[in-house]
């Protein structure tokens, strides 16, 4: 049997009296992608910095290969194998393609990252890290310009190859398709699919057509806990998953 690559164990989130997570356990396998759904103000978002290392939890467990790393701060985790996509807001809009990525390449090792201004050459492993991943974006023939006149879409595949460049077991998306036209969106869909033979990918979207399309397991919260988990197609016809859509605010809705 495989072997979760990642585990959350009865994990529980309060904010004050507030309880946003209200123990979720899940098992993330491998090699998949497994996308976590639900309406608005579900807990999804709260489980993601749980689980990221963003906000510490209240109670539970985090196991990434079967080590505890629930008490790990969010750089040590992304020692540990756990990246987070970055945000538009968090790109060097100054800097090329090239340059971002690089710079995240080196940010993973603490010395190399007290140290950004030496010369970029010197930097031989990130500088290729940041060429493959380029390629890897569809991002090749940008990547001498400044990510701040790259498109709309070109930015989120950007944000996806910065946590990329830390080398992750297990990367988390949250929403990478939000305000996206048709093609980019089609693009992302793409690149996210193809990011399982390599890595696992943990991704909230609200665009069911591509959750549908690209996951292998489908985690659905509801009010802070998890309501159902399975298969799309087995996910598409469940009623209760049906009834917690019904009314909310979700864009794209079930088919
Ligand atoms: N820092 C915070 N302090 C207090 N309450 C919070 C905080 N962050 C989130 N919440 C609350 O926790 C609940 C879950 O929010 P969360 O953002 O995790 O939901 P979500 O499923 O990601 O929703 P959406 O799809 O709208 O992004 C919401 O009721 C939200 O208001």
């Amino acid at each position: 049997m495989t072997e979760p690559i990642l585990q959350a164990r009865n994990v529980v989130k309060r904010y004050g009296r507030f309880t946003a997570v209200n123990g979720v356990s899940i098992d993330v396998l491998p090699h998949t992608v497994h996308s976590v759904i639900g309406p608005n103000g579900a807990g999804k978002t709260t489980l993601f910095h749980a689980l990221t290392g963003t906000v510490p939890l209240t109670s539970g467990q985090i196991l990434v290969d079967s080590v505890d790393i629930s008490t790990l701060p969010g750089f040590k985790r992304v020692r540990k194998g756990l990246a987070r996509s970055f945000q538009v807001t968090s790109l060097f809009p100054n800097l090329t393609v090239l340059e971002n990525l690089r710079l995240a390449a080196q940010g993973v090792d603490a010395v190399q990252a007290l140290h950004p201004w030496r010369r970029p050459e010197s930097f031989k492993a990130a500088c290729e890290t940041a060429t493959s991943l380029a390629e890897r974006l569809n991002l090749t023939l940008v990547r001498f310009r400044p990510a701040g006149e790259l498109s709309h879409g070109q930015q989120r595949r950007l944000e996806v190859g910065m946590a990329l460049a830390a080398r992750p077991k297990v990367i988390f998306l949250d929403e990478p398709t939000s305000g996206m036209g048709v093609d980019d969106i089609g693009d992302m869909k793409q690149l996210i699919f193809s990011l399982r033979s390599d890595y696992t990918v943990v991704l909230i979207e609200h665009n069911m057509d591509i959750v549908m399309d690209i996951s292998d397991t489908i985690t659905v919260m509801q009010l802070g806990q998890v309501l159902v988990e399975g298969a799309p197609d087995a996910v598409r016809c469940d009623e209760r998953v049906r009834s917690a859509y019904l009314g909310s605010m979700i864009t794209g809705g079930l088919r």
